[in-house]
């Protein structure tokens, strides 16, 4: 597939974490504002002119982060197991997001978790 548009939707929650065996303060429960951006690529516009809404896409994004907003991490699936790094939250929001693309026309393209201005992990397949 020659790739056409790239689209880019941005979400957040709040959140409490603690990493496990972290040598450092981050051991400590603490909380950051969860930035989730989203970026995917498709070729095929529909007659309004539209890859795949906006509105659509955010929706998407905010039924799949909304169960971990104004919780511990680590009391949720899979951070219960998997401890919750930024890395570990790319990873996971990509594979659910993924899944409820699947019968969209569109390829997602990366995931990427931000805990701060300046901290952010990316995961892409
Ligand atoms: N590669 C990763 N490193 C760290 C992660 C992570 O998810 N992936 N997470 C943390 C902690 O969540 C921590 O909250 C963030 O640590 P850090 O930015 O070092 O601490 P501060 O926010 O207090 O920033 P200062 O610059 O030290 O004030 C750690 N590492
Ligand atoms: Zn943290």
């Amino acid at each position: 597939m020659s790739i056409l548009f790239e689209l880019k939707v941005t979400e957040h929650f709040d959140s409490a974490h603690y990493l496990r065996e972290y040598p450092g303060k981050c051991k400590n429960v603490h909380g950051h504002t969860w930035y989730i951006e989203v970026v995917l690529q498709g070729e095929n516009l529909d007659s309004t002119g539209i890859l795949i809404d906006f509105s659509e896409l955010k929706g998407l994004i905010k039924n799949i982060i909304e169960p971990f907003d104004h919780q511990l991490l680590n009391e949720q699936v899979p951070f219960e197991v998997d401890n919750p790094t930024s890395e570990n939250l790319a990873r996971y929001f990509y594979h659910e997001i993924k899944k409820k693309l699947s019968d969209k026309p569109v390829k997602l393209v990366r995931v990427t978790v931000s805990e701060s201005r300046a901290t952010a992990a990316a995961y892409f397949e």
